[in-house]
């Protein structure tokens, strides 16, 4: 399990990480999703000892990343943005240095190696100098090396990027794999990505959580999310005299139509599905109805919105903390 408390990283004046709290539980697959310079490879650095905080914790299987960090290392295996790759290694001697540098004992370095080679599909090319390889094979590589000797803890900072689609689609299936016995975290700017591969999505925007849940109850998450789109033969009034029988109701909306048609945009109070409701009592009312939708928010919806709602935030908030500087 992984504990983030409070954890705050300022780059000089420039707040990257803005009071960051969150856990991670054994065995599910989650995604860092934000725009660029939201903060994700920040927080990915900290998490895995590469960088320190400015403030707070990261608490790695019980133990500090920072007091303890041979303890806390040995359980996560971590891809950064850019690999460290040793360039004028074969893929199998870089496998083979980043064996001795996790302590795998020596005995098991070959069938470990083979092992992680076979799965990112690395076999073909384990002779080759790493700087002769493809975007796509360079970034297996440094799969290969964070999945080496099975870390309970896997940690990939956009490891689909710069990869073509056949490659991307492996190593979703690859990373789908690693989740049936390890605890996977990645991030990704591209929500598509997030949502097909992640159990639980957190959503980073200016150095804050602004949002932490499964796919599925992101959708549900806003207030009014749910909509629906009616059009009857009716006039407005008795379209509203109809339509204040179903008390799930929030608001309505109307517009008169051509030949006597009204429609209505209906907006439910949250997460309830009324389409049942509204069509029957249409039907008891013995008012046509003649169209009947839902619309709800998308998952890009609810990610555009919190991500810019607190782009906007942060700016007056910026400019509060630049005058409090100057005073
Ligand atoms: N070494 C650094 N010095 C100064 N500022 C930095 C440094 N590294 C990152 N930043 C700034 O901190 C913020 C967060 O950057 P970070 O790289 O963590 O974001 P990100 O979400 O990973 O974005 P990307 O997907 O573009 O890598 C950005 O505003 C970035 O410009």
């Amino acid at each position: 399990m992984i504990e983030v408390k409070n954890l705050v990283k300022k780059y000089g004046n420039h707040l990257a990480i803005d009071h960051l709290d969150f856990k991670i539980e054994q065995g599910k697959i989650y995604g860092f999703l934000g725009p660029n310079g939201a903060g994700k490879s920040t927080t990915m650095n900290i998490m895995t000892g590469y960088l320190g905080a400015t403030q707070g914790e990261v608490i790695i299987n019980g133990h500090d990343i920072l007091k303890e960090p041979e303890e806390a290392k040995k359980d996560i295996g971590y891809l950064p943005e850019i690999p460290p790759l040793y360039t004028e290694m074969t893929v199998r001697e870089y496998l083979g240095f980043a064996a001795e540098l996790k302590r795998i004992p020596k005995g098991e370095w070959e069938s470990s190696i083979e092992e992680v080679m076979k799965l990112t599909k690395l076999m073909d090319v384990r002779d080759r100098l790493i700087r002769n390889l493809s975007k796509g094979y360079k970034q297996r590589v440094g799969l290969a090396q964070a999945v080496l000797g099975f870390p309970d803890i896997i940690i990939l900072d956009e490891p689909t990027v710069g990869l073509d689609p056949k490659q991307i689609i492996e190593i979703r299936e690859l990373i789908r794999n690693l989740a049936k016995k390890h605890t996977v975290i990645l991030s990704s700017h591209i929500l598509a990505e997030v949502r097909e591969v992640c159990d639980y999505i957190m959503i980073i925007s200016k150095g804050k959580l602004v949002a932490s849940d499964t796919p599925e109850n992101l959708e549900h998450l806003m207030d009014g999310a749910e909509s629906v789109e009616i059009e009857a033969k009716a006039d407005a009034s008795k379209m509203r005299e109809i339509l204040d029988r179903i008390p799930e109701i929030a608001s309505v909306k109307t517009e008169a139509q051509e030949n006597g048609i009204t429609a209505a945009v209906i907006t439910t109070k949250q997460h309830q599905d009324i389409r049942e409701k509204i069509f029957l009592t249409f039907a008891e009312a013995k008012c046509p109805l003649l169209t009947l939708k839902s619309n709800r928010a998308s998952l890009e919806e609810i990610f555009l919105e919190l991500t810019q709602g607190e782009a906007v935030l942060n700016k007056d908030e910026k400019e509060d903390e630049t005058n409090a500087g100057d005073l």
